[in-house]
């Protein structure tokens, strides 16, 4: 299926405490292509307010130069919900994020709400796919309204739901990944890849990266800035992966008309080629930034 939007850089998606004003101002300095700041899971209870207050003033401040800023509100039913959504559509995020959406008609709701509360209309929604109802409901969330632009994996959320375990190679999650992503792509809208805990786990991480690059997520969320430059690597074409789509799209220029052409043996077809042009516009998005 095809992109519903523009393609933007989403390798690397980093997490912080709207609480946390250290993190705020370093966040200024690191390469990452898009922020979350959170009310939800990592700012406690009695500093609510101040951390929407902290996050609303970030967000529109014009400080975060290419890097699109979100924010992450408490979930749909909380106490903090209903102001949180409305003190974020007025800053004008690139993105509000609701964590534990679970169906097509919250979508729908999350988006008249933004919209009613004075949205602009370049912030989109995120929905965070979490919970096994989502898990079910995945595909009809995913196409439910024009506003959703990325759907975001919570895997701290559905391992305790599933009352699985964080295990190497992500057994317990890998159906909820695909069906996942199977919907964003049928949708034509971004998703991303759940969070690594461990943050001094180099190697652990750089694993599950790759394969979530590898299973087709265009960038993983992030916690901790030790996380950003292997996480885009991973996510950004190497130059391998570059001038093989540069051969496959001269070798089609060259047989022109044709079907089918081969390169070093290997059969080229239309299919091919539309893969080496996305690697390629990939390739100068990210480097453009
Ligand atoms: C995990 C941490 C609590 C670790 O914090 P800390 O021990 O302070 O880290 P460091 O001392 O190594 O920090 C070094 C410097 O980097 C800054 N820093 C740290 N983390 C961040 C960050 N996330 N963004 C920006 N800057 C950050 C520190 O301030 C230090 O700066 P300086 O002193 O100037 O050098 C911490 O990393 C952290 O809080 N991470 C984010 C946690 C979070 O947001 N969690 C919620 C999202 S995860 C989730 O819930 C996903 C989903 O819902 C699910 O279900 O899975
Ligand atoms: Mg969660």
């Amino acid at each position: 299926m095809g992109e519903r939007t523009a393609y933007v850089p989403r390798r690397s998606v980093l997490y912080m405490p709207s609480s946390n004003e250290r993190a705020l101002e370093k966040a200024k300095t690191l390469p990452v292509d898009a922020l979350i700041l959170d009310l939800e899971d990592a700012v406690g209870p009695d500093h609510k307010e101040a951390a929407r207050e902290s996050a609303c003033a970030a967000a529109s401040s014009g400080e975060y130069g290419s890097r699109e800023v979100t924010i992450r509100v408490n979930g749909i039913g909380t106490q903090w919900h209903e102001a949180d959504l409305a003190a974020a559509a007025q800053a004008g995020p690139a993105g509000i994020v609701v964590p534990k959406v679970n169906s097509a008609d919250e979508v729908r709701s999350l988006v008249t709400a933004m919209r009613d509360a004075g949205a602009p209309e370049h912030t989109r929604l995120w929905a965070m796919i979490e919970t096994p109802s989502a898990i079910f409901n995945v595909r009809e969330i995913a196409s439910a309204a024009p506003e959703l632009a990325v759907l975001v994996l919570g895997t701290n959320d559905l391992v305790k739901e599933l009352r699985a375990d964080h295990v190497p190679g992500r057994g317990p999650l890998v159906t909820s990944l695909q069906l996942s992503l199977l919907a964003a792509r049928e949708a034509g809208i971004a998703i991303l890849d759940g969070v690594y805990n461990d943050v001094k786990d180099a190697e652990g991480f750089e694993a599950e990266c790759v394969q979530g690059r590898d299973f087709g997520f265009d960038g993983k969320t992030l916690i901790h800035p030790g996380q950003v430059e292997t996480c885009n690597a991973v996510f950004s074409p190497s130059e391998e992966a570059v001038a093989d789509a540069r051969a496959i799209v001269e070798a089609w220029e060259a047989g022109a008309g044709k079907g089918v052409v081969t390169l070093n043996g290997r059969m080229i077809e239309n299919l091919h080629v539309e893969v080496a042009q996305r690697v390629l516009a990939t390739h100068e998005a990210v480097t453009s930034r």
